[in-house]
C-alpha cells in the first residue's frame, strides 16, 4: 500500500543528444511518511515528482498506487488516482486562474474530482485550515500576497483530503515572513492529517523542518536516503555533504 517508483527512467533531447533526467530511479512513499527528495538545481527532483503525479511518462519503469499502475492519460481515467494524490506547485501564480475568485479556485477541482459533499463548504473549511478567513473567499489571486496564493494552493490541494501531497520547493521565492506562514500551515497539516507529505526543495532545513526521512538526488539517481537525522548527522555521500556545507546552521544543531 503506497506510491512507488520502480526503475523509473526517463530521458530528453537536448542539442540532438539524449540526456539523462532520471536514471533508474526506486521510492517508496508509504501511507503517512514524511519525505524529503532533496538535491542540487538539475538533479531530477522535479521530473520524479511529475512521474509520480502521472504528469510525465517515464521511458521505462513503472509509477503505481497501491499496485496499480498509473501514467498521463485523460482526467477521467485519472480521477480515483487525482482523489488520492494531490500536488502544490512551485509557482502558485501560474497555477491559480487569475479570473476565478479564491473559493472557486479551491471549489472548482472537487467538483471535477466528482467529491461528495457540498464543494464550497469544503473549499471555506480548506481555506480556513491554511489561515484564509471569510473575507478572503471573493478575491482573486492578484489581490492575494505570494504567501496568500501560495497557501490558496495548499488549500486547493488538500480540500479533497488526499492520501499523498506532493510539493514542489513550496517555499522557494518566498521572503523570510511568507516562508515561515507557509511552512507552518504544511507542518501543521502533515501533523493533524494522516497525509503523506513528499517535499521537493534544494533547502535542507526546508527537509528538517517538515520531514522525518530524506531522499537525495544526484545527477538522475538517488545517492541517499534515510531518516532525516541519521542522513544530516552522518552524510555519506558527498553530494549530501556539499548540500550540508551550504546550510551550516543545521550542522551545528
Ligand atoms: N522538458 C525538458 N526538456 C529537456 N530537458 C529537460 C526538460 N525538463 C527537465 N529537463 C532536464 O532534466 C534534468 C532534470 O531537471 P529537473 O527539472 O527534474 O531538475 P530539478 O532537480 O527539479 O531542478 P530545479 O531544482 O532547478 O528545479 C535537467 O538537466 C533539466 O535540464
Amino acid at each position: 500500500m503506497s506510491l512507488v517508483a520502480s526503475g523509473v527512467t526517463r530521458h530528453y533531447l537536448r542539442h540532438r543528444k539524449s540526456h539523462t533526467a532520471l536514471s533508474g530511479i526506486d521510492l517508496d512513499i508509504a501511507p503517512g511518511a514524511r519525505m524529503a527528495l532533496v538535491g542540487e538545481s538539475g538533479s531530477g527532483k522535479t521530473t520524479l515528482l511529475k512521474t509520480l503525479l502521472a504528469l510525465d511518462r517515464p521511458d521505462s519503469g513503472t509509477v503505481t498506487l497501491d499496485g496499480t499502475p498509473v501514467a498521463p492519460g485523460s482526467a477521467r481515467s485519472l480521477r480515483w488516482f487525482r482523489r488520492r494524490v494531490q500536488y502544490i506547485p512551485q509557482d502558485p501564480a501560474t497555477s491559480l486562474d487569475p479570473r476565478k475568485s479564491v473559493v472557486d479556485l479551491v471549489a472548482t477541482p472537487l467538483r471535477l474530482l466528482g467529491s461528495e459533499g457540498d464543494h464550497r463548504a469544503l473549499a471555506r473549511n480548506a481555506l480556513a485550515a491554511v489561515g484564509l478567513n471569510e473575507r478572503f473567499l471573493q478575491r482573486r489571486p492578484s489581490e492575494l500576497s505570494g504567501g496568500q496564493n501560495q497557501r490558496v494552493a495548499i488549500a486547493r490541494a488538500v480540500a479533497c483530503e488526499p492520501e499523498y501531497l506532493l510539493a514542489d520547493e513550496p517555499v522557494s521565492g518566498l521572503d523570510l515572513d511568507l516562508r515561515e506562514q507557509v511552512l507552518d500551515v504544511l507542518g501543521e497539516l502533515s501533523t493533524r492529517t494522516s497525509t503523506a507529505l513528499l517535499v521537493v526543495s534544494h533547502d535542507l532545513s526546508v527537509a528538517a523542518r517538515l520531514c522525518s526521512d530524506i531522499s537525495v538526488m544526484c545527477d538522475g539517481s538517488i545517492v541517499e536516503s534515510g531518516s532525516i537525522a541519521a542522513v544530516l548527522t552522518n552524510p555519506s555521500h558527498p553530494h549530501t555533504r556539499a548540500l550540508l556545507d551550504a546550510v551550516p546552521r543545521l550542522r551545528s544543531n
